[in-house]
């Protein structure tokens, strides 16, 4: 094992130290601390503005936490010192990020949007003009049937379902050849049956390709079903950090206060 990949099995994947985050006087995150293993599959609950969102962009350098705190991905630091530093790249480079709305090119195939997962191996000039080298359009082609959508290759993004454009992002994904996945929202806008099937798949990398998930989730019942680990935020603060199956009725009410039901998108527990 080489030194960093020693310190990444040391620190976790994603390792948050003391973070806060202040928007003008507002405390989104307040002396959060967490660590995630590049094994472990992890919700992020809350309620809405429990500052979730602001944990997974502080995580990838879109926002610069507060002096005091430290972030670091795969052993490496990210941000210090209320600033971000030039490591922040090669961590995006290894992680795979999935968002509520796909975040695919609208007017590019999904195949295309796929390929731009490769868009780090070669020059940007090549991927423009579509220059993709054999190897990684058979691992794009590879990707879209592991995910289900090779029907649709050939299709513009921007007319496939909702399901069908966050599988093509995990397929982008899978082709960047991240090492572990943050994803923010990813069922938000899917109907249940695709958010069943986009989360078996981020389960599936879990489990089979060994990748470390970190997943935003409104619906709680989800987190329970398909995580071992639920890390809850409240008001910026951590507030729960264990297993899915330590979430009982007072810990949900203590988290969501009395109208937690509303939190659950299927079943009740
Ligand atoms: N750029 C910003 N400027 C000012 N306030 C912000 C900014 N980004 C986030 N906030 C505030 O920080 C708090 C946390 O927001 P965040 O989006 O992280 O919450 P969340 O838990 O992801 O919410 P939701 O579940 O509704 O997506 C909110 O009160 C939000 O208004």
């Amino acid at each position: 094992m080489n030194s960093s990949a020693a310190s990444a099995e040391s620190t976790g994947f994603v390792s948050v130290q003391d973070v806060s985050k202040t928007f003008g006087v507002f405390k989104a995150l307040d002396g959060v601390s967490l660590s995630v293993q590049p094994g472990e599959m992890v919700a992020l609950i809350g309620p809405s503005g429990s500052g979730k969102s602001t944990l997974l962009r502080s995580i990838t350098g879109l926002v610069d936490i507060d002096r005091g705190g430290r972030i670091e991905v795969f052993g490496e630091t990210v941000q210090v010192n209320g600033r971000t530093t030039a490591a922040v790249r090669r961590a995006r480079s290894r992680l795979g990020m999935i968002f509520q709305q796909f975040n695919l090119v609208g007017r590019l195939s999904l195949f295309s949007n796929v390929m731009l997962g490769a868009l780090g191996r070669i020059p940007a000039w090549k991927g423009l003009l579509g220059l993709w080298p054999q190897e990684d359009r058979t691992r794009a082609m590879a990707a879209l049937h592991r995910v289900g959508v090779a029907d649709y290759a050939a299709q513009r993004a921007n007319t496939l379902s909702g399901g069908q454009q966050q599988r093509g992002a995990i397929a982008r994904a899978i082709v960047q050849g991240a090492r572990a996945i943050l994803a923010d929202e990813p069922v938000a806008s899917l109907d249940p049956v695709s958010a069943r099937k986009v989360m078996e798949m981020l389960v599936e990398l879990n489990t089979r390709d060994g990748m470390g998930v970190l997943v935003t989730l409104h619906q709680v019942d989800y987190a329970i079903r398909y995580c071992n680990r639920v890390v809850a935020l409240k008001g910026g603060k951590l507030v729960y950090d264990g297993p899915a199956t330590g979430l009982d009725h007072d810990r949900l009410v203590d988290i969501y206060g009395p109208e937690f039901e509303d939190a659950f998108w299927e079943a009740k527990v």
